[in-house]
């Protein structure tokens, strides 16, 4: 099991780059710009010692890598998880280096994480935590060097916390180096829904496209923050939420399910199969979910998820990845085969950096806009970039994928040879 476990850890990386050579092959890209973005710049592990609330002190190890600064600062959430490695933080930290670069956003990529089971902890020790988390590498965050931001098992609240114990450390208020905070504390409108509504944008952009005009039946895999918001975007557009899942199971309906009941049956704390028999809905096995029959499927889940097992079983015309790595590369060619075109993560789930970048804009500018602001800056930006991934992919007869990553890969490319050779010259 351990033996597996680490195949499976040592792997994951390995498999992202694959990404990056298959970008590589369409572009003249120069030996030294690959072997640059085939390492992390840095990775920093500690362990953070916490006094938890029974007296006793407890450590927990931490990492933050800081994947490529080239474009700018790094920017990447940081997860709290017990299953996080140092691994695991590079390879998110890889994906935020091309997500930011195909959105064309001023920074370059980072992530960090604790590993730690956050629901063992009590309120006032997760705080601890989240201060020690700041204490440890206050040194290598910042506003204009590494900015942090919430991922799995973090919120606004731990960002605000984190943001305080920045401001007591260097003695100064700086809302910059830190996004996803509450509203209260220089968080921005709309950040809530963003990656949801970036996925939004960019399907009913390239709808056309894509063949997915009239209405649409559309499955979600992973019933949470972003499931939950890519089916009410697209359900007030009048598409039809066919099929929902969860960790504890799946409902389906082919005339389309009661998406209020199942928002409020979540908000309730029930899992989506609570509602079977209601209203024609039928409980199906979570793993059922990607072979129902759809126009678009949305995972919305973990990665991996569609792997060459289930894949063929995929009857959807398009994907639309919002969670992070959900296709393995496996999967992603019997779905180019089978003509199901696939909305990569790195452009799909793209909308929830694009709102931290605003939230950043507006703490240095000191000048907040409404939420009808942020959602046309978002819309912009994401046809903008959409469009022009979905060109790459058509001149070159790639998948989107592959369009993607050239897309960001030439931006890195022009960056890093932009920067010169006289680092290597002093170093
Ligand atoms: N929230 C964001 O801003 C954001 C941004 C970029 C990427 N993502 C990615 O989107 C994905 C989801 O993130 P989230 O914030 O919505 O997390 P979340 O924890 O709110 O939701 C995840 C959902 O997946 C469900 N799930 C877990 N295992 C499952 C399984 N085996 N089958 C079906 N469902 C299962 C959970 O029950 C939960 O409903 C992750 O991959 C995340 O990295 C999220």
């Amino acid at each position: 099991m351990e033996e597996r476990r680490l195949m499976k850890e040592s792997s994951i990386l390995d498999v992202a780059l694959t990404r990056l050579d298959d970008a590589a092959r369409h572009l003249q890209i120069h030996g030294d710009v690959l072997e640059r973005l085939k390492y992390p710049r840095e990775t920093t592990k500690v362990r953070l010692m916490i006094r938890m609330d029974d007296g006793s002190r407890k450590s927990f190890l931490a990492w933050r890598c800081r994947y490529d600064d080239t474009r700018g600062p790094t920017k990447g959430g940081i997860r709290f998880h017990p299953a996080s490695t140092a691994e695991e933080v590079e390879t998110l930290a890889f994906w935020m280096t091309f997500k930011c670069a195909v959105m064309n956003l001023p920074y370059g990529g980072g992530k960090g994480a604790v590993q730690v089971d956050p629901r063992t902890l009590s309120k006032a020790e997760l705080e601890r935590l989240s201060r020690a988390y700041v204490q440890a590498f206050a040194r290598i965050i910042g506003p204009d060097r590494d900015i942090p931001a919430p991922d799995v098992y973090t919120n606004a609240m731990i960002m605000g916390w984190m943001a305080d114990e920045y401001a007591s450390i260097v003695g100064q208020c700086v809302p910059a180096v830190i996004t996803g905070k509450p509203i209260a504390l220089g968080g921005s409108l709309g950040r809530e829904d963003a990656t949801a509504r970036g996925g939004y944008y960019l399907v009913r952009h390239l709808a056309r496209e894509l063949g997915l005009q009239g209405r649409m039946r559309v499955a979600v895999q992973g019933f949470g923050n972003a499931g939950q918001f890519i089916a009410s975007l697209l359900a007030e557009d009048g598409h039809d939420i066919v099929a929902v899942s969860d960790s504890r199971g799946a409902l389906h309906c082919p005339y389309g399910l009661d998406l209020r009941a199942l928002l409020r049956a979540k908000a309730a704390g029930l899992p989506v199969s609570a509602l079977a028999g209601q209203g024609g809905a039928v409980a199906v096995a979570p793993e059922e979910l990607v072979a129902v029959d759809c126009d678009l499927l949305v995972p919305a889940a973990l990665e991996n998820m569609i792997d060459e097992e289930n894949a063929r079983r995929i009857r959807a015309r398009a994907v639309l990845e919002l969670a992070n790595g959900p296709v393995t590369p496996e999967a992603d060619r019997i779905l180019e085969q089978a003509g199901v075109q696939v909305l990569p993560d790195i452009l799909a789930n793209a909308g929830g950096v694009t709102v931290s970048y605003f939230e950043w804009v507006q703490n240095r500018q000191g000048f907040y806009w409404t939420v009808e602001e942020v959602h046309e800056r978002l819309r912009a930006i994401v046809e903008r970039e959409g469009l022009q991934v979905w060109a790459i992919a058509q001149e070159r007869r790639v998948p989107l994928r592959t369009a993607a990553y050239i897309h960001a890969l030439s931006r890195l490319a022009s960056a890093i040879e932009a920067h010169g050779t006289q680092p290597f010259f002093t170093s």
